[in-house]
């Protein structure tokens, strides 16, 4: 039997523990706060948005939000950033990617006071993060370290292929996979979308990871029996539907799903824990600003 991994599940049990060290914060006076920066009218930013509030609200995180118009100059999104950056009360905030073609997302990243870069994206934080001495690891690939530890999937010396290089999932992800760390010890191939036989790379994976950014890029015909398959993706497609769009993910579920031992389901398995752990990288910005000790899952 394949095993269904229930991401809305494990994100659950890590918002409960977290909300013991929201109260270890609460107890020494202070609450986490976390904002939300959205440039321009995306709708799928905005339902991340709405749901990361939701989340913030469920175990006490103080949220923030601030919008800021599409067509406003560069430097309108960069005093939102600085005024953020002066605010106590603001422990971590992202600014929701991507951002209007006229804005530079490194411009904005570099902005960031890299203690409240809960994203993770901050040049600083990047380099810790390769050196193995991470302060924020990126919300999606800490994600999928956590969906595997639930699942009791031992990554050391498994071969793991992730199909994707994005700054905020491949290559992040590869990086982690390789440290030598309980959560790493892995061997590491990197694929993306010049690479020759994606398929030969897929097939000869312990853990596939789909990252991609495409639509059912992967499906059963790329996997060996017993491959385990975390699906990233979470592509909006137009179909016949209340909301005008569904929700497919970079792997095609059903024949992958014949093939794999265990799998995550798109909606519900790596997109709540993203949301997961970027509450959990707040509160640890709070205790790392607040100068208290705070136990994390
Ligand atoms: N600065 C920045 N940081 C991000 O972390 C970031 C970003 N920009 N831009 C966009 C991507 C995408 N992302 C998701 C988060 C949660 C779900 C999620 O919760 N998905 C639910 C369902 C969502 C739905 O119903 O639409 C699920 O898969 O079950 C998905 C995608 C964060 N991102």
């Amino acid at each position: 039997m394949t095993e269904i991994i229930d991401g809305n599940a494990v994100a659950s049990d890590i918002r409960d523990e977290l909300t013991d060290a929201i109260e270890t914060l609460a107890d020494a006076g202070s609450r986490p706060g976390l904002a939300t920066v959205l440039m321009g009218d995306d709708p799928a930013s905005q339902t991340y948005v709405n749901m990361k509030q939701r989340d913030c609200e469920e175990v006490g995180i103080e949220s923030h939000h601030v919008d800021v118009d599409g067509d406003a100059p560069p430097e309108k999104l960069f005093d939102t950033i600085a005024n953020l950056n002066e605010n106590d009360d603001v422990h971590g905030y992202i600014v929701q990617a991507p951002v209007p073609d006229h804005v530079d997302y490194r411009d904005v990243i570099r902005r960031v006071d890299p203690i409240k870069d809960v994203d993770g994206f901050h040049p600083e934080n990047v380099g810790r993060l390769v050196a193995g001495d991470a302060r924020f690891r990126p919300c999606t690939p800490h994600g999928v370290q956590k969906l595997l530890e639930s699942a009791e999937i031992d990554t050391e010396g498994k071969d793991v292929t992730i199909v994707g290089r994005s700054d905020i999932v491949g290559k992040p992800l590869a990086n982690l996979l390789i440290q030598k760390a309980e959560d790493g010890n892995a061997t590491v191939t990197v694929c993306h979308s010049r690479t020759d036989d994606l398929a030969a790379k897929t097939r000869s994976a312990d853990i596939v990871v789909a990252a991609a950014g495409v639509p059912e890029l992967i499906d059963g015909s790329m996997l060996e029996d017993g491959t385990v398959v975390i699906d990233v993706g979470v592509n909006r497609v137009d179909a016949d539907t209340d909301k005008g769009y569904e929700l497919v993910g970079d792997v095609e579920f059903e024949s992958a799903k014949a093939k794999a031992s265990a799998i995550t389901p798109v909606p519900g398995g790596v997109g709540p824990m993203t949301r997961a752990m970027l509450l959990y990288n707040t509160v640890k910005a709070a205790g790392l600003q607040e100068g208290i000790d705070v136990d994390l899952p």
